[in-house]
């Protein structure tokens, strides 16, 4: 559905902390470009606690129509989360360190244009999933970069290369955990670095493990590395990535990186491998329900 600005009233959300961009400017500059546009908007503080009652109380009382996310992943998961059921329009000025959602759905990199795409874009229907009960918009994993998700929440600073150090050190000391994968009829038992449940077709910062990963097709991408030689992994997973080949799961492949779809499955994870969703470290479980939620959320996206 293309925006009709005259009925719009935008509540504008900014997280103070996210990426390493300076947000000193962003309330004026997303207020003239509302002003601009002739759409009422107001500004206010994002919550560490994720708990936004607050903000759908305001969506009911006075009619806002739209909610954008000023920040990155972890904001876009929690403020989705907790007013998808309201029905507004979600958009995404990305402030954070990956974006990987915002990048996906093709929203620009450069803010001024972010905001303009904000009143002229298109609201499109997208898919979000369940975690047993976690909700996800953008990309799940276990095992490894998890593992580098924790290590980067417990870091002073933020951003791209602080990612990268804790990518590079925990390398070095990568280890397997044991899982139990139950999909389309398939049962993979498997050593692996690690799996990543995929929504959108990057991480963030234009680096992709599932090329093919759609925010609407109603599936998930699931990537799977198993135990391999560490000097070799880096190669197979670059050959991976650049063939972008599906296959469907096999049972008896214990060394090929596996890349299938789904829209739901079951993970058992006894070893208790560590887990992030879309960025976020969260507490990790033994046994992982995941289900697709279809046409979840309406995300304003360029008009193509
Ligand atoms: N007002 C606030 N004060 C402190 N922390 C906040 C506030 N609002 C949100 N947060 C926290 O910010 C974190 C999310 O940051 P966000 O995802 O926006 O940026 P990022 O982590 O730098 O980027 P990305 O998720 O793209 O890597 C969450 O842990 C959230 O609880």
């Amino acid at each position: 559905m293309r925006v009709d600005n005259h009925s719009r009233k935008i509540i504008f959300l900014i997280n103070p902390i996210s990426g390493t961009r300076n947000k000193t400017d962003l309330r004026k500059l997303v207020l003239d470009e509302a002003l601009k546009h002739g759409v009422a908007a107001i500004v206010l503080p994002t919550v560490a606690s994720g708990d936004y009652a607050f903000v759908a109380s305001r969506i009911e009382e006075e009619g806002f129509t739209d909610v954008v996310i000023c920040g990155g992943d972890g904001s876009v998961n929690q403020v989705v989360n907790a007013l998808r059921h309201t029905g507004v329009h979600f958009g995404i000025i990305p402030l954070g360190s990956g974006n990987g959602l915002a990048y996906s759905a093709n929203i620009p990199k450069s803010t001024p244009k972010a905001i303009e795409l904000i009143f002229t874009g298109k609201a499109r229907k997208t898919d979000a999933y369940l975690i047993n009960d976690r909700f996800a918009c953008m990309l799940v994993g276990l095992g490894f970069d998890a593992k580098v998700a924790h290590d980067f929440a417990q870091q002073p600073g933020r951003g791209l290369l602080t990612y990268t150090q804790q990518s590079l050190k925990n390398y070095f000391t990568a280890r397997t955990w044991h899982f139990e994968i139950v999909v389309n009829d398939h049962v993979i038992q498997t050593d692996a670095f690690f799996i990543s449940i995929a929504n959108s077709n990057q991480f963030g910062n234009q680096f992709t493990i599932a090329p093919k990963a759609s925010l609407n097709d109603g599936l998930l991408d699931i990537v799977l590395v198993p135990r391999m030689n560490k000097a070799i992994l880096p190669f197979a997973l670059i050959q991976q990535v650049n063939s972008g080949k599906l296959k469907p799961p096999a049972e008896d492949a214990p060394n090929t990186i596996q890349y299938f779809q789904a829209a739901k499955l079951q993970l058992r994870n006894p070893d208790l491998a560590p887990m992030h969703i879309d960025g976020e470290p969260v507490e990790t479980e033994a046994f992982l329900q995941i289900n697709i939620l279809p046409r979840c959320f309406s995300l304003i996206q360029p008009s193509l």
